[in-house]
């Protein structure tokens, strides 16, 4: 590389510097703005989904800052004036940003990450925030999905070798084991997040040796815990009988902790697998199936009476196979004037649902204090103060005659604080809390939000104050712009 180092300052569209460099040079670059990150649309048609990324975007916030080589090349290739390269260098992070934790059930149009900084600050972190927020929530999200086919049984996440490259993968596998997954094969990550490794092997192994008999005794000779790989030549006639026989041969030197099954059709392989296993008396002997498995096979497998505990995940859970992207967007909600004052702002879309909420908001859940189940989200201005209210009135944003009152609720408020005045002040929890975090959450959604087809649809309501708020500013710009419509 010609240049001497690599700060992720330039992982960034191009577009933002070049409309912070307008703002700089506007003198306006300093005035406090105010955005929310959120998604429109659940992913893979999902009830929800689970948040994950926030470890990264706090590493991104405390690594904020241009390197010397970033100013170099903008100086070489960009054309920027000297004097906006040196603001730029000396740039830091002052803002405040506060969010939900990661684990936390999210839903379509409520912010995840509200940012309150300078304008120029908050800006420039738009595109990385949202590369790793988009991509590891819909990570997350998929194993939730997987989970939620795969109940109590071991999910372990294989997909490396089909990951969108290095950071894919390991950030990947971080997001799945918080959706639920019980291990990771990448070595890596467990060394980097604590997470859980496992794993078998390959076919490589038996043709080695050659003979599965000879390979399985190799690798028992090696390792105490086995699973063999049965389907190298003749699973039922040739993979099961070997690694029983390897087994009833070494007796107690190994723990026969199961086979795997990687091709052919799983659901008659593992029955007949079951039995064969239970009649030699290795009824402890746990059956895995990998192969090109998402929720929806297991799902049939599972509906065909397959006699699988353990599931072997890669492509099509950290491809997010059949959804390709989350679309993630980041949207000024607020912005100070030349007088100081904050004024809320707008985007308005001929789709009700692409029109941004204004103002800086709060989101609660509503949790019913008599099933313990959540009866919706509620999105308030920053102001108000639901907790003393004690009849509220929740009605979809859109459909407003779709109206319920809640009386005897608690309202958890779902945003923490994650970075004071430029500093990192929420405390990461292990991935093992993070993960029991998300568990505890999907208890509290009634199972017509969490099924994997066509779920119920959560509700994610405005209180009446911001709802009325962003009626009078569509109102206001309608009346400008009529007015202005008139003189011409
Ligand atoms: N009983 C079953 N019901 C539904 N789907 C199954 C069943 N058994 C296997 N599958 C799935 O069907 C697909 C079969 O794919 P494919 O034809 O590539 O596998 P294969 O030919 O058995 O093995 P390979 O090509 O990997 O050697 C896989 O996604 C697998 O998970
Ligand atoms: O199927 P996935 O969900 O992606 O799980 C990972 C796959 O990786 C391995 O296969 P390998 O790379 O040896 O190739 P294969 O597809 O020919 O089995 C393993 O045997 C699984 O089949
Ligand atoms: O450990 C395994 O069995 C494994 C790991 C990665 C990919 N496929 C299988």
């Amino acid at each position: 590389m010609k240049y001497a180092d690599d700060s992720f300052m330039l992982h960034t569209d191009l577009y933002q510097i070049n409309m912070v460099q307008t703002y700089w040079k506007d003198a306006v670059h300093q005035r406090k703005a105010v955005f929310e990150l959120y998604f429109r649309k659940l992913p893979f048609g999902n009830g929800y989904a689970i948040f994950a990324g926030l470890k990264k975007v706090m590493e991104f916030i405390n690594n904020f800052g241009f390197s010397q080589s970033d100013i170099e090349y903008l100086r070489e290739e960009g054309n920027y004036p000297e004097e906006f390269l040196h603001y730029l260098q000396n740039l830091k992070f002052t803002g405040t940003i506060r969010g939900m934790r990661e684990g936390e059930l999210v839903f379509a149009n409520e912010p995840i990450l509200r940012i309150e900084a300078p304008l120029a600050e908050a800006q420039l972190i738009e595109t990385p925030l949202l590369n790793i927020v988009n991509f590891q929530t819909l990570i997350a999200t998929k194993a939730s999905r997987i989970k939620e086919v795969t109940g109590e049984d071991v999910v372990m996440e294989f997909g490396t070798r089909r990951a969108h490259e290095f950071d894919a993968a390991i950030w990947g596998t971080r997001a799945a084991y918080i959706g639920g997954f019980s291990a990771t094969s990448n070595v890596r990550a467990g060394k980097l997040f604590g997470i859980p490794v496992s794993g078998t092997h390959a076919h490589a192994m038996i043709q080695t040796y050659r003979d599965e008999y000879t390979a399985f005794k190799k690798y028992a000779a090696a390792h105490k815990d086995c699973v063999f790989l049965v389907d190298t030549y003749d699973t039922l006639r040739s993979g099961v009988p070997n690694a029983i026989k390897v087994a009833k041969e070494l007796g107690d030197q190994i723990n026969f902790i199961g086979i795997r099954l990687d091709s052919g059709d799983l659901a008659y392989f593992s029955k007949v697998a079951r039995k064969m296993l239970d009649d030699a008396g290795f009824k402890e002997t746990k059956i895995m199936a990998s192969n090109d498995l998402d929720e929806y096979t297991i799902m049939h497998l599972k509906s065909q009476g397959a006699k699988i505990d353990a599931w072997g995940i890669g492509t099509k859970l950290i491809t997010a196979y059949d959804q390709a992207a989350l679309g993630g967007v980041y949207k000024l909600v607020s912005i100070e004037n030349e007088n100081g004052e904050m004024v809320d702002t707008i985007k308005i879309s001929a789709n009700p649902e692409k029109v941004t909420t204004p103002g800086r908001k709060r989101v609660y859940r509503i949790v019913n204090n008599e099933n313990g189940h959540a009866e919706g989200d509620y999105i308030a201005l920053d102001e108000e103060n639901i907790q003393q209210t004690e009849r509220l009135k929740m009605f979809h944003p859109v459909h407003t005659y779709i109206t319920k009152f809640v009386t005897n609720f608690t309202a958890i408020e779902l945003h923490e604080s994650i970075v004071e005045n430029g500093k990192v002040v929420f405390e990461e929890p292990t991935i093992q809390e993070t993960q029991a975090y998300a568990k505890k959450n999907l208890k509290l959604l009634w199972c017509e939000y969490k099924r994997t087809m066509n779920p119920e649809e959560y509700p994610v309501d405005l209180s009446q104050a911001c709802w009325d708020h962003k009626r009078a500013i569509i109102h206001d710009i309608k009346e400008k712009i009529s007015k202005k419509m008139d003189t011409r």
